[in-house]
């Protein structure tokens, strides 16, 4: 294939929420942390014509003629509203483009590309084409912010394919600036996958490290933040976050004088745990987050986005003395356990055997680290194949 132009290799992180989920979208305050697991995406500019969409976690490979790729509507003056309040005509041909894409969580990401395509797009020679190939070493769909790291690596890659920032953004003395951009842009994709996404995982995703975060205000990174242990439990149950968000706002609106409260509960929790990270105790930020963590999975439980998956998760690591909470939006997806420094390393592996013998993934990864990222490709055996079979520690090496 003909081959010229950038090669470029993008990452970003997952996030856990460790207080906050919901209650974020409804301008309470939350919580939350980069994860080591990310996804990557391996953009390269070639004279083909094309632009060939490659996602193999969600089982998408389209290819399109770009010449094809017109809309009677310039999305761009349609910028400033939700993304999705765009005319049927346009939402139609966007669908036309997307071909046999069934499932939701295909129709939702080839959606978001092209988006972000039509709104970023500028004028380029006939021969330009591109092509875009991600993989994720998060599960998809599971409360990790699997959509928002997708998101943020699908923005950065248009925003740099058009030139409307460099490739080395992160090294740049502007890189604050381009990462507002960014954080802009991915928030639109995960509109366009969630519907109402509080902008709090695109922000954790783009900017990495751990903070706090209220919708309209933004974010704060968390004094006194220091990594902590967890286990992280996918349950591998399938939910979807739009509408275990769309549920608690159904609620909000029938019983606001009951669930109003509990909302107003959990943005006290996260305030109390930016106050623990401030102690100088460690013995006793454990011991809070404890609590902390047990009541917010209650509320959260009250909300209605438990599940009996979760529930089970709860009941094994508590017979260990283990506090577990739900983390992204419930409904199934993963729990997070907080390991106390006093934990000895055989009932960690205790714990995570019992899980895994119940037929859950556990995972153990670092807090906090690196937001979106992009390396010029030089060596051109890190192609396409490279991404989808490179292990996991290989991609961070080359990513981060
Ligand atoms: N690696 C990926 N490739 C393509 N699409 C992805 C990827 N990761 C996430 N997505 C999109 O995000 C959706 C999952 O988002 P969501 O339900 O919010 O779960 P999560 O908790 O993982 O963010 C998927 O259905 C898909 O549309
Ligand atoms: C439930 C919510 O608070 C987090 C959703 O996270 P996730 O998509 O399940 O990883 C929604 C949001 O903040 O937009
Ligand atoms: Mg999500």
């Amino acid at each position: 294939m003909a081959q010229s132009g950038k090669r470029v290799l993008i990452s970003a992180p997952g996030k856990v929420i460790l207080f906050g989920e919901h209650a974020v979208v409804h301008k309470k305050l939350a919580v939350a942390a980069s994860l080591g697991l990310r996804t990557y995406l391996h953009l390269e500019e070639n004279e083909t014509g094309q632009c060939r969409l490659h996602l193999p976690d969600v089982d998408i490979d389209l290819t399109w003629l770009l010449s094809d790729l017109s809309l009677s509507i310039d999305l761009k003056t349609l910028e400033t509203g939700h993304p999705m309040d765009i005319p049927e005509e346009i939402k139609q041909q966007l669908e036309n483009w997307m071909g046999v894409t069934t499932r939701e969580a295909q129709r939702q990401a080839v959606l978001a590309f092209l988006y972000l395509f039509f709104v970023l797009k500028t004028d380029k020679p006939t021969s330009f084409g591109f092509s875009i190939n991600t993989r994720s070493t998060l599960p998809v769909g599971a409360g990790l912010g699997s959509s928002a790291s997708f998101a943020t690596c699908i923005a950065t890659a248009l925003l740099v394919l058009f030139n409307h920032i460099p490739t080395g953004f992160a090294q740049s003395e502007k890189k604050d600036s381009y990462l507002d951009t960014i954080n802009r842009y991915a928030y639109k994709a995960e509109q366009v996958i969630h519907g109402n996404p509080s902008g709090l995982d695109n922000s954790v995703c783009v900017f990495g490290g751990a903070l706090s975060f209220r919708r309209g205000e933004g974010f704060v990174p968390l004094e006194g933040f220091q990594s902590l242990q967890l286990l992280l439990t996918n349950t591998k149950v399938p939910r979807s976050t739009s509408a275990l968000v769309a549920g608690v706002t159904a609620k909000k609106e029938k019983y606001p004088n009951v669930i109003d409260p509990i909302l107003d509960s959990i943005d006290k929790i996260s305030l109390r745990c930016c106050e623990a990270f401030k102690s100088d105790s460690k013995a006793d930020l454990a011991q809070e987050l404890e609590d902390l963590v047990d009541i917010n999975h209650c509320l959260l439980h009250a909300l209605g986005v438990s599940h009996s998956s979760l529930e089970k998760v709860r009941t094994i690591t508590g017979e260990y003395g283990v506090k577990t909470k739900l983390t992204g939006a419930g409904g199934g997806g993963c729990a997070l356990s907080i390991i106390r420094d006093d934990v000895n390393v055989e009932t960690t592996n205790s714990v995570a055997q019992k899980l895994a013998g119940e037929g859950f993934d556990c995972y153990r990864t670092s807090l906090g680290g690196t937001g979106v990222n992009a390396v010029i490709l030089i060596d051109d055996s890190l192609d396409q194949a490279w991404l989808i079979n490179a292990d996991r520690e290989t991609l961070e090496a080359h990513a981060i």
